[in-house]
């Protein structure tokens, strides 16, 4: 499901115009669909039913609690890597049972919290952290649920900064390793090890790499369960891609089968984390055009968003379609760099993109901008962090509002030594002194 369309030469969001949002609320402004999100959600469960497989929506890939809560009413877990995200799930109503904490980092007072709302796994990803939660679990007299995250050292055929299933990414444990890890941890008193989880990657358009790195995880669960280890879960991971330039689109029906052929005659309970494929493409970043500057070599297009608000372009050379929201310019495209306001040259959006003449105070609708666009954004150069806005059907709501500049500079604090009624050009130390 597209859920953006044109209609009568306007960009619309399920049946609200873009235009209007822009006009309501602002811009730069991102837009959901909650239509396109429950569309991939059933699509992805639809695969996947024959196999009961458990769909843990990873919220780091958007964690407004409207986004998580219109996948939690689909039936939709969480799969968290902070106590932030474990919060956020919790207020947006997911239950405790269909959540899983991963990450390589959990601190003694995450896994506390966790512990004490009662998740429904660990993923653990190193012996020292299985030695700390056991201790955590042993001093609230509980036993944790955990499931043993290992590295297949596959290539998971995507960009460099988003692949974790190779021996020198940090993620998890060494297969050659895991069996010694797991026994450790089967022998931990307050450690119930209920079986294994993997993650190789994001934005993998690739099957064959989960075909590779499950068949591992297949014979790692055979070797465990010969060895008298009782693996009854197993934690497929994220990572499948969504289509960024229209012309791929990952076929859910091929992943399924491929589960259904290394994984399922385990006979575990499955668990998968998507995220990017429940919401990257139901999402835009609307922005307004500043300034068309055309040069001898190039045209910028200037406009009000930037990369605080969409990092990726510029950390990822991540490839987002940008469409204007008025169809239809007499014109045809000619190329044009697509730039925010910020100081510095990776601030863009996209380069050398066709596009038709575009005015001053013209809309742009920058796509596939629903997973890690409002998450990873900033305030860098204090420019206040994007509003979300969430459409269903004729109506829309803003998710989360764009703050005001009192909230964005207020939360600075003075040290008292910069107090007004000081000479702040005397040095702190000559003044201490004194
Ligand atoms: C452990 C884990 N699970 C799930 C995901 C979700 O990934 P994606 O958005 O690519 O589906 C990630 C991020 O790549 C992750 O690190
Ligand atoms: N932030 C990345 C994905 C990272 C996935 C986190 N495990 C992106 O925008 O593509």
């Amino acid at each position: 499901m597209d859920a953006f369309t044109y209609r009568d030469g306007q960009l619309h969001a399920e049946q609200v115009p873009l235009a209007r949002i822009a006009e309501d609320v602002g811009t730069p402004v991102f837009v959901y669909s909650a239509g396109a999100i429950e569309a991939q959600y059933d699509a992805l469960a639809a695969a996947l039913a024959d196999m009961k497989v458990g769909i843990c929506y990873a919220l780091k890939a958007n964690s407004n609690q409207a986004v998580i809560r219109t996948l939690a009413a689909r039936g939709a877990g969480a799969d968290v890597v902070s106590e932030g995200e474990l919060r956020r799930a919790l207020a947006a109503g997911v239950p405790p049972s269909k959540i899983v904490f991963a990450g390589v980092g959990k601190t003694a007072g995450e896994m506390r919290f966790a512990l004490e709302t009662g998740i429904h796994q660990f993923n653990l990803e190193s012996e020292p952290e299985l030695e700390l939660l056991n201790q955590v679990a042993a001093a609230l007299g509980v036993v944790a649920p955990v499931a043993v995250r290992f590295n297949p050292d596959v290539d998971a055929k995507t960009h460099a900064k988003i692949t974790t299933g190779k021996k020198e990414n940090k993620f998890g444990i060494e297969i050659e390793q895991a069996k010694a890890v797991y026994a450790r941890a089967a022998a931990m008193a307050n450690i119930d090890p209920v079986g294994v989880a993997m993650h190789i990657g994001s934005q993998l358009t690739d099957l064959e790499p989960y075909r590779a790195a499950y068949r591992r995880m297949a014979d790692l669960v055979r070797g465990l369960r010969a060895e008298g280890h009782d693996i009854r879960r197993v934690d497929l991971g994220g990572g499948i891609g969504i289509d960024y330039s229209g012309d791929h689109t990952v076929d859910l029906d091929a992943y399924a089968a491929i589960v259904r052929d290394e994984i399922a005659p385990l006979g575990a309970e499955l668990l998968c984390e998507p995220g990017r494929l429940l919401v990257g493409n139901a999402g835009v970043l609307l922005t307004r055009t500043v300034f068309v500057k055309q040069g001898t070599a190039k045209r910028f297009v200037i406009v009000d968003a930037a990369m605080n608000d969409l990092i990726r372009p510029t950390l990822y050379e991540a490839y987002h379609q940008i469409v204007p929201v008025a169809e239809g310019a007499s014109e045809s495209p000619h190329p044009a760099d697509i730039v925010g306001p910020i100081c510095e040259s990776g601030d863009y959006l996209g380069k050398d993109r066709p596009l038709p003449d575009v005015a001053e105070g013209a809309l742009l609708a920058i796509k596939s901008a629903g997973a890690y666009g409002a998450v990873m954004g900033s305030s860098y150069n204090t420019r206040l962090m994007t509003p979300e806005v969430l459409v269903r059907d004729g109506d829309y709501a803003v998710i989360r509002p764009r703050p005001s500049y009192e909230e964005l500079i207020g939360q600075d604090r003075m040290p008292d030594w910069l107090s007004p009624q000081q000479d702040a050009t005397t040095p702190v130390r000559a003044r201490g002194a004194a």
